[in-house]
């Protein structure tokens, strides 16, 4: 009894010394005075699908947020059943070629800045994390979930090969076995499943309640050298993005000529369609 007063006395003083940093209508970014800590809330209406615009947006609020030394990331969305749908689907269908171009550049450009982030990041995964929803939970060090959500790539179901740094990204948390059958399977995970595989490290009841976790999780590496740790982060982290660090024209020519295909095209036409249908009935 003791110990829940107490914690809800931290949780008002963490939610009392926050300050607001910088926010886009996209993204918005809460730095906690005391700790240093920065929340980073998605805030794509209605379900953080990741458009050019959003990646942008993502990207420069981490590079924002690093340049201004604070002592760690949390991401998290401002929709309480989504974290983030993953790509923007609309993105792929018959796209323009120029657009396709930036856009998937960005989608690397993110993954890249959160993956070997300097700073200590933390996923508090507030709703059901799909596709590149789940890889950007996965390429934070630390993730707490809310129970009965989902959360997992799906990407071989509906017709997609899953470009190498989103295999990584997996590799990088989950055993091979286990990545290989989740890929091939196109399995979603729900909150328990995933907690059972150490997909996330912990299912809690609310958001206070994972952020806090969160914060918990940054503030553990209070008495480590920050140049140190991110430096032994990106030496423990470097040879899974080797291959994006040192040759993405080579990846991002295999995804659009992949993405331009007849073959994706009209899977894609299908699964949207299907998304669509959904929402009719
Ligand atoms: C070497 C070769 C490499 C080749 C590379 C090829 C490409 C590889 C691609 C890599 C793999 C994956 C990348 C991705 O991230 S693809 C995105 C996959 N995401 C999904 O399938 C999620 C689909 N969405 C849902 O399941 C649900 O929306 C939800 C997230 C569970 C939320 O459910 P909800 O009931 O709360 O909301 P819903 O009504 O369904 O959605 C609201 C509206 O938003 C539209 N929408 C949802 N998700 C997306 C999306 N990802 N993109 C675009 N639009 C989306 C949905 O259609 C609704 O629209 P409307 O209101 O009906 O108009």
């Amino acid at each position: 009894m003791l110990r829940s007063r107490t914690k809800l006395i931290e949780l008002g003083k963490r939610q009392l010394c926050r300050s607001m940093c910088k926010s886009s209508e996209l993204t918005l970014v809460e730095v906690d005075d005391k700790t240093g800590i920065a929340t980073l809330t998605m805030n794509k209406p209605p379900v953080n699908s990741c458009n050019l615009e959003f990646l942008r947006a993502l990207k420069s609020a981490m590079k924002e947020i690093e340049s201004n030394k604070c002592s760690g990331i949390i991401l998290t969305s401002s929709n309480d059943k989504v974290f983030s749908s993953g790509l923007d689907l609309n993105e792929l269908r018959q796209p323009n070629p120029e657009r396709l171009a930036t856009f998937w550049k960005e989608l690397q450009e993110m993954w890249v800045t959160l993956y070997l982030s300097n700073v200590p990041t933390a996923a508090a995964i507030n709703g059901h994390a799909l596709a590149v929803g789940c890889v950007m939970a996965a390429a934070c060090e630390y993730r707490v979930m809310l129970p009965d959500f989902t959360i997992g790539i799906h990407a071989t179901k509906f017709g997609y090969v899953v470009p190498p740094f989103i295999v990584n990204t997996y590799l990088s948390v989950l055993p091979h076995p286990v990545v290989e059958r989740a890929l091939l399977q196109g399995k979603i995970f729900s909150t328990q499943e995933a907690l059972q595989i150490n997909l996330i490290d912990e299912v809690v009841n609310s958001k206070d309640e994972a952020l806090c976790k969160c914060a918990d999780f940054i503030g553990s590496f209070e008495q480590t050298n920050p140049v140190a740790r991110a430096l032994t982060k990106r030496q423990l982290r470097a040879p899974f993005a080797k291959q994006l660090l040192e040759d993405p024209e080579t990846e991002l020519r295999e995804s659009l000529e992949y993405i331009n295909t007849p073959l994706f095209q009209e899977s894609l036409d299908q699964y949207l369609l299907q998304l669509k249908k959904k929402n009719k009935k």
